[in-house]
């Protein structure tokens, strides 16, 4: 079951892949990132079925795509220009603007990061757990970004159509159930690195979240500070040029008369060429009819006409010097000869009886005036639009390649207020971004991905160390196990189990390694009627009463420098080096008398008696069988004799 799973999520990346390329947003959106995808989906099937070098061929591109694209975020604009990319760009076939092709960052960082997962064959020791962490959480962020608007004044993409985003987790979702088994066995290893790298890439992301969105208030500012620039510079340029027809007025106003033709053009020519954004300056009489204007060329048209009978838009303004004698303004206005623009209505008055003799009418361009303002401006990196009433009255720069945001102002042009929007190119925003916050995003997942590999390694050896120290102490307990066996069994070969006394090999070896320590006695012990302990009280009570006798009589002879050992059967054998008989006698007795006084009972109610047959060697050589054999006799005629008695050999036996 758990092998089904991976894969058929796996299948169902394909689907979801195909709806993404038919319908999602504009193809050029999708261009860069769903042929990568599509060929992770492929490398990925390929590996999940086993032909790695397949795998291998098809992923290699992919990763090293996706670092190309994420090299275009970070180098900086001298480096690698915008331009210069865009250049490549536009050899490829079809329409590939950067802003829009690009992928945006955290789509690379979720390809690369599981592309490099099935080439790394989702293996634990090379930070599989980490990668598919890194890339869930870049893939949280884009679906966030791709489920809500696009933050106001991105200066760069955010997110992906949904289909993209869906193929990318089922794509993570089945290389994560493969690794489940794997991270459900190790989960206690892996957990803490897997939590602080986490960490970091998260810092990484918010760090990188907030330095984009600070750089995207700086490229706003900027444009505002622009359209301010403008604004200003239209209201101080409309001043000025007011402030001059208010001059060239005030020349008629003492001239006392209706100008003539060639004292208007003299005048006006000045005042026209030094504000070249005029239509054309006219004089109007009382009446309202147009007697003179400069330039004729292309304004020949209005020579004559009456601008109250014309139905001119502009005849309030021009009630107001030709009436009231002040000055008057329109808004925009369609001009009778063609174009649009402000017309200012001056008053010309007698200066001597102060008669209204007619107006000065300046018309105003609003295409030449701001084309002449915008054109000396050193940014030309935006489309500038001034617009009112639903309708746009003026546009400069490119209609196309433009944010989606701009920055609006009022401007007053004559009596109208208007809108003006600034909205800067793609490209300008792209040269402008800052590299730092995806060189912070990137090398912080790096970090995170690196720090995750240094801890789990430490992990892993530490975990090792602790299984070799492990094994070392139980291989140390073993041998020392094997030591104590080993002494208890060379124990053994020299001891009587039962009594613990040394056996009778021990006292063979003890007796051969004092050959010079003459004189020496041997007493063989015997203990009288023992068969008949056994017979009535048990052999295991039988065996209590030799371990008691064993105990009592070694201390005697143990004290007289002595050896005493079991010899076979109830028998014992007291061995005394340098010992003179007299003293072995008296040992003997002292063995006999420990016996009988051990409070051991026969059957019938008499004490346990002990035999001995001593047999003793005064000078060398030491004849050990001899020796044993005299006291064998000695024993033996003990025996003969009645028991619980000493009998010491005769000295030829010994
Ligand atoms: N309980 C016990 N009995 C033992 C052991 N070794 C030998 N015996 C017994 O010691 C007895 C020795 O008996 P014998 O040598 O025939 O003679 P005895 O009854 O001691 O009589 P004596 O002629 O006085 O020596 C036998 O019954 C053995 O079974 C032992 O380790 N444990």
């Amino acid at each position: 079951m758990p092998a089904v799973v991976p894969r058929s999520v796996l299948y169902l990346a394909l689907p979801v892949l195909l709806f993404a390329a038919w319908a999602g947003g504009e193809l050029d959106q999708r261009g860069i990132l769903l042929p990568l995808v599509a060929v992770l989906w492929l490398g990925q099937l390929a590996a999940d079925r086993g032909y790695r070098r397949a795998s291998r061929w098809l992923l290699i591109p992919v990763g090293l795509a996706t670092l190309a694209i994420a090299a275009t975020y970070l180098l900086a604009e001298n480096w690698l220009s915008v331009a210069a990319l865009q250049h490549w760009l536009d050899r490829l076939p079809g329409y590939w603007p950067l802003f829009s092709a690009r992928p945006p960052v955290l789509a690379v960082c979720v390809v690369f990061g599981l592309t490099l997962n099935v080439l790394l064959l989702s293996r634990l020791g090379l930070g599989s757990p980490m990668l598919l962490l890194l890339a869930a959480l870049c893939l949280s962020w884009l679906t966030l970004r791709s489920l809500t608007p696009t933050p106001l004044n991105a200066s760069s993409r955010v997110g992906e159509p949904l289909a993209v985003v869906t193929a990318l987790w089922l794509l993570w979702l089945s290389q994560t159930l493969a690794l489940l088994p794997v991270l459900r066995r190790y989960w206690q290893r892996i957990l803490p690195p897997l939590t602080v790298g986490g960490l970091i890439a998260l810092l990484a992301m918010i760090s990188w979240h907030e330095q984009r969105e600070s750089d995207n208030q700086r490229l706003y500012r900027l444009t505002v500070s622009d359209g301010d620039n403008i604004a200003t510079l239209l209201a101080s340029e409309t001043a000025a040029h007011l402030k001059a027809m208010r001059r060239f007025t005030s020349f008629w106003n003492m001239l006392g008369h209706t100008p003539s033709r060639a004292e208007w053009e003299q005048q006006a020519k000045r005042y026209h060429d030094d504000f070249g954004y005029f239509r054309n300056i006219a004089y109007i009489d009382p009446q309202g009819t147009v007697i003179r204007v400069y330039p004729l060329r292309g304004n020949r048209s209005v020579l004559g006409i009456n601008l109250y009978a014309s139905g001119s838009p502009a005849q309030a303004a021009l009630d107001r010097p030709l009436v009231y004698g002040i000055e008057g303004q329109t808004g925009i206005v369609d001009f009778l000869q063609g174009g649009r623009g402000v017309i200012s209505y001056l008053p010309v008055r007698d200066t001597i009886d102060g008669t209204i003799r007619g107006a000065v009418g300046m018309v105003v361009s609003v295409d030449r005036l701001l084309n002449t303002l915008l054109a000396q401006s050193d940014n030309q990196n935006r489309a500038v639009t001034l617009s009112g009433n639903g309708q746009i009255y003026f546009h400069y720069g490119p209609l196309g390649s433009l944010a989606d945001w701009h920055y609006q102002k009022m401007v007053a042009l004559g009596t109208d207020e208007t809108m003006l929007s600034v909205q800067p190119t793609l490209e300008w925003l792209l040269i402008q971004r800052e590299r730092l916050p995806e060189v912070t995003l990137i090398f912080g997942l790096l970090l995170a991905y690196l720090l995750h590999m240094v801890l789990y390694i430490y992990r892993r050896l530490a975990q090792q160390h602790q299984l070799a120290s492990q094994a070392n102490d139980s291989l140390r307990e073993e041998m020392d196990k094997r030591e104590r066996l080993q002494r208890e069994i060379e124990w053994l070969a020299r001891h009587d189990e039962l009594t613990q006394l040394p056996n009778r090999r021990q006292l063979l070896r003890w007796i051969d390694a004092r050959q010079m320590q003459l004189p020496m006695a041997l007493m063989i012990c015997d203990i009288d009627h023992f068969k008949s302990v056994n017979d009535h009280f048990g052999h295991p009570e039988g065996d209590r009463y030799l371990k008691t006798l064993a105990d009592r009589c070694r201390v005697p002879v143990e004290q007289a420098g002595g050896l005493f050992a079991r010899y076979g059967g109830e028998e014992f054998v007291a061995c005394l080096p340098t010992c003179s008989r007299e003293q072995a006698l008296a040992v003997a007795e002292a063995l006999r008398k420990t016996v009988q006084e051990s409070g051991l009972i026969l059957f019938s109610g008499e004490p346990v008696t002990l035999s001995i047959g001593v047999s003793v060697t005064e000078s060398p050589p030491l004849e050990r069988d001899r020796l044993f054999q005299a006291a064998d006799e000695a024993l033996y005629r003990a025996k003969q004799r009645g028991r619980n008695r000493i009998v010491e050999a005769n000295a030829h036996e010994k």
